[in-house]
Formats: C-alpha cells, sequence, structure tokens
C-alpha cells in the first residue's frame, strides 16, 4: 500500500472543531444514530467526539477482526471521569484498564474460576438460580400487576447469594443490605449516563474546587455515591467475615478466594470487595431487561408460547408434578431458540461498552491511531436482514432447523456470542446470565400464560414495543400473568416453600 493510502482514516461523519459530532449523538439510542452512519459510510465509521478519534464497527467481521483478534491492543477501557474515576466504579472490573494491569487480570481470573463456562456447571450455582427461579414465579403468582420490578429483585437476590451467600427477603423492602446495594447501584446508573455530568466531556472541570460551585456542585454528588459504594464494598463483605467466624458462611464468591488466600491481606480484601461490586454492577440490570422483553414477547406471539408450551409438556408430563431443571435443556431447543431470539431482539446491551485501543494500528487501508474509543454496535450486527431476514420479528424459528432440532450457528448468526461483546473484555458473567434466562423462561412458560391486558370493555390493550435506556429495557407495559392451572399456581407455591 503506498503511504497515502495508509494514512486515512475510515469514512464518517464531519464534526465541528472540537466538540465533533458530540452534538449529533443523541441522549438516547445512540446505537440508531451509529447504524444510520454505518449505512451511509460503511461497517467501519470514524469520528471525533470531543476531541477523541471514535470508531464505530457496524458488522461483526470488523468488531471481531479487531477486538477479538487484535484483543492483546483493543482491550482497554476510556476514563471515565464521574463514575469511574470520582465516584470510584474504577476500582472494579467494568471500568478497570487493561489487558495489561495486573488487577484486570486478576478480576477475568477470578471470574473465570467462579462463573466461567464449566464453573456455570457447579451443581450448588445451578440449584441456586434453580432456587431463585421459584421464588421469582412465587412474585410473579401473589402479585402479577408488578411484573416489571420482579426480575429485578429476583436477579438482585440471586447475585446477593452468588457474591457473598446472602439470603435477601422475599419481600425486599425492608432489607438492609438489599437497599444499600440497590443505592450503590442508583449512583453507578446515574454517573455512568453518557452526558449527564459535564466532567465526562470537559475532564478539566475536575481541578474546579468544590467550594466555587453552587451546593457543590457534581463533586459533592460524586463524594456522595462514593460514599455509597463504600457502603457496598464493605457490609456485605462484613456480612461474609461474621458468617465465617461464626463457621456459617455459605459458598459463594467472596468466601472461595478469602479460602484461597487463608490469610488475606488488606490488599486482597479490598480486590475481592471490588469484585463482588462488579458482578452486582455487570448483572443487575441486564438479566432483568432480557426476562421483560421475553414477557413482552409472548403477548405479541400467542403461538410462540403455545408451541414452548407443548414442548414443555412433552418433557415434563402432564401431571404438574415438577417444575424445570437444568438436566431438562437438551430436550428443550424450542426453548433454547426463544432465549437466543430475546438476546437479540432486544440486546440488553445494544452498544456494548467502550474499548480503547492502546497503540496504533492499521486495519484494510486505515490507520486507527492509538487511544481511539471503539464502540461495537452489537445492535447493528443483530438487526442485518442478511444474517436476520425481517428482523424487527420475534422469530424463535430461526435458529432451529426442519425437524425443530437447533441449527449449528455460526458466530455471527449466534446471539449468545454477539449479545455479551468482544475479546479480552467479553462479558464474564455470560454462562451465569444464560442460564438464568434460560430456567427463568422456562419455568415461566410451563407454571403461567402471558396475554395482553384488557381495558374496561375487555378489548385487548396492545402495548407499544419500544425500547430504551442504555442497558436497553421494553418501555412499561401493561400484560396479564396466570397461572395455567390450579395445579400449576399450587406447585410454584410448594416449590418456593421447601427453599
Ligand atoms: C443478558 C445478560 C447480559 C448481557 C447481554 C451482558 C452483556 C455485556 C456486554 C456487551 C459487556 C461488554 C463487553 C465488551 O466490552 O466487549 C459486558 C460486560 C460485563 N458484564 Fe455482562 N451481560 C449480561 C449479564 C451479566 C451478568 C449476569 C454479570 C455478572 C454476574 C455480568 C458481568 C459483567 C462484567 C463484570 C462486565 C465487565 C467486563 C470487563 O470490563 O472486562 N454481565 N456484559
Amino acid at each position: 500500500l503506498s503511504r497515502r493510502y495508509r494514512s486515512a482514516s475510515p469514512p464518517g461523519p464531519a464534526g465541528l472543531p472540537f466538540v465533533g459530532v458530540a452534538y449529533q449523538i443523541p441522549d438516547d439510542k445512540q446505537w440508531l444514530k451509529f447504524h444510520e452512519w454505518t449505512l451511509r459510510y460503511g461497517d467501519v465509521v470514524s469520528s471525533t467526539v470531543m476531541g477523541q478519534p471514535t470508531l464505530i464497527l457496524g458488522s461483526f467481521r470488523a468488531a471481531s477482526d479487531l477486538l477479538d483478534t487484535k484483543g492483546a491492543i483493543y482491550s482497554d477501557r476510556p476514563d471515565a471521569i464521574m463514575a469511574g474515576e470520582l465516584v470510584g466504579w474504577n476500582r472494579g472490573l467494568g471500568y478497570a484498564h487493561g489487558p495489561d494491569n495486573p488487577r484486570f487480570r486478576e478480576f477475568r481470573r477470578l471470574f473465570q474460576q467462579f462463573i466461567g463456562p464449566r464453573a456455570c456447571q457447579d451443581a450448588n450455582i445451578l440449584a441456586m438460580q434453580e432456587e431463585e427461579t421459584h421464588r421469582l414465579m412465587l412474585r410473579f403468582l401473589r402479585d402479577p400487576k408488578n411484573f416489571y420490578r420482579h426480575p429485578r429483585e429476583s436477579t438482585g437476590a440471586l447475585i446477593l447469594r452468588l457474591a457473598y451467600g446472602y439470603e435477601a427477603a422475599l419481600d425486599q423492602g425492608q432489607d438492609p443490605l438489599v437497599e444499600v446495594v440497590e443505592i450503590a447501584m442508583q449512583g453507578f446508573a446515574k454517573a455512568s449516563e453518557p452526558g449527564a455530568f459535564l466532567v465526562d466531556n470537559f475532564p478539566v472541570l475536575r481541578y474546579v474546587p468544590e467550594w466555587l460551585m453552587p451546593s457543590g456542585g457534581f463533586k459533592a454528588v460524586a463524594r456522595r455515591m462514593r460514599r455509597e459504594l463504600d457502603e457496598m464494598y464493605d457490609l456485605p463483605f462484613g456480612f461474609v467475615k461474621e458468617q465465617m467466624e461464626a463457621g456459617k458462611a455459605r459458598p459463594s464468591f467472596t468466601l472461595s478466594y478469602l479460602e484461597e488466600k487463608r490469610t488475606p491481606t488488606p490488599a486482597d480484601e479490598e480486590l475481592i470487595k471490588a469484585a463482588a461490586a462488579s458482578l452486582y454492577s455487570g448483572g443487575a440490570d441486564t438479566t432483568p431487561s432480557s426476562m421483560t422483553a421475553f414477557i413482552l414477547a409472548m403477548m405479541l406471539r400467542p403461538e410462540v408460547q403455545e408451541r414452548a408450551q407443548r414442548e414443555l409438556d412433552t418433557v415434563l408430563g402432564p401431571s404438574w408434578t415438577r417444575l424445570p431443571t437444568f438436566t431438562d435443556r437438551a430436550q428443550l431447543p424450542y426453548i433454547e431458540a426463544i432465549v437466543l431470539e430475546v438476546l437479540r431482539w432486544n440486546p440488553a446491551v445494544p452498544l456494548g461498552l467502550a474499548h480503547r485501543l492502546t497503540q496504533d494500528d492499521v486495519y484494510r487501508d486505515w490507520v486507527i491511531p492509538k487511544g481511539t474509543v471503539v464502540w461495537a454496535n452489537v445492535w447493528s450486527m443483530l438487526q442485518d436482514p442478511v444474517v436476520f431476514p425481517e428482523p424487527t420479528e420475534f422469530r424463535p424459528e430461526r435458529y432451529l432447523k426442519e425437524g425443530g432440532t437447533l441449527k449449528e450457528l455460526e458466530r455471527h448468526e449466534d446471539p449468545s456470542i454477539i449479545g455479551f461483546g468482544f475479546g479480552r473484555r467479553i462479558c464474564p458473567g455470560m454462562f451465569f446470565a444464560m442460564n438464568s434466562i434460560l430456567i427463568g423462561i422456562a419455568t415461566m412458560l410451563y407454571v403461567f400464560d402471558i396475554s395482553k391486558a384488557k381495558d374496561e370493555n375487555g378489548a385487548d390493550i396492545l402495548p407499544e414495543v419500544d425500547f430504551r435506556g442504555f442497558i436497553s429495557h421494553p418501555v412499561p407495559f401493561k400484560c396479564d400473568i396466570r397461572p395455567r392451572s390450579t395445579e400449576a399456581a399450587s406447585l410454584v407455591a410448594r416449590a418456593a416453600a421447601q427453599e
């Protein structure tokens, strides 16, 4: 290649001096704007956002070429001033610099060891997921109108068990630990929201002293959120220590690490606190987004629901004697196809998380400078009509062969690969999340009928089908969730009571 070609940047929208395209990017559904640019300029789009070179990858091929294959140089994260530096979430995994940072490596090792593909087959972890699913069903049974809240509470409870062996009360309103974690997570969501704090766009603002800002400005907010995060680090950790001293600690992520270290130093303790908090920040909002999207899809596609229920009835038998378990999985290809389609139809993290390039690179005919922030537009890939015909339709059949068994999917056709990100930053909770969603969906379909709510005249209330947020959730909708039979209802009540 001649030098002239090799020095070119990928095409992309021209921006204003310094701010670049910052003001062309909307506050919500940034992936749609990025997708529009992909259609106009190609699958690798370059631009500048507040002086920061930025690359948007709109195809699986480009994302895999750069973030998977060249993962050694594409696995850093950009600085997050408010959420990362000022509030302190950069002590955890999601905002940690990588890939050569020893702390990052230790976090990834821990996650792999505890919830990697093999660890996720551990009978204790599977039993924990089945039990929490039974409790989730009990919530739907008791309070079907508030269905939107239940998956979130249930995921929160599951992660508290996984991370600390802590058993949250089923009615979590009064649970002190749930409250501490929820408050810290609200800070995480607010501080991470793109554009919510000016300091993220103008980092020099972090040098302005707090007393110069009205009511302390963002610095006072950051100080409060940091205190809340510290509580989230310390309180559940204190619980595990107490339980250990009393000789009754339950298996958990924190316990395994403390036992591995035998005599943990304060630095070890700080690291495991941060790792456990990262489990929560990665998992708390994502799995519930998939469960709510699933409920919406079932309302829209009653025939999908019926086919899934026939599959479950065949495997479990007609007499409501037990609920689905992970051992049924191989016999439930249609349920598995629904899980894949949920991950595709509403990817919980449509833009993934930003990666950052740590040295200059050449890709195709272009030079990509060190420090470039890279977004892989997961949404674009999962809505590609060439790979997924009529992509807005919820259609599990796309993953099945004629006889109803699952197709062998290639990586670019597999939402359970694309939806979890790329390279050395790929979601470390993906196997755990897939299992939670699978058992949640199978059990819910076995026990409940999901249908449109009715208005006062008995007519169907049609839901608005729209998804919003950086972690993308369906906008609120009404829905009718009722047990398929009285036997189904008592089976749920019995199963949840036994645990
Ligand atoms: C439907 C469920 C989920 C989806 C779609 C999802 C998706 C993602 C994506 C796209 C990323 C960014 C990957 C990248 O940078 O390329 C990510 C990162 C992460 N996820 Fe998940 N996730 C889910 C559930 C979970 C769960 C249940 C946990 C923990 C138990 C978790 C923990 C994390 C963590 C800690 C990171 C940061 C990894 C790093 O920075 O190295 N996620 N996830």
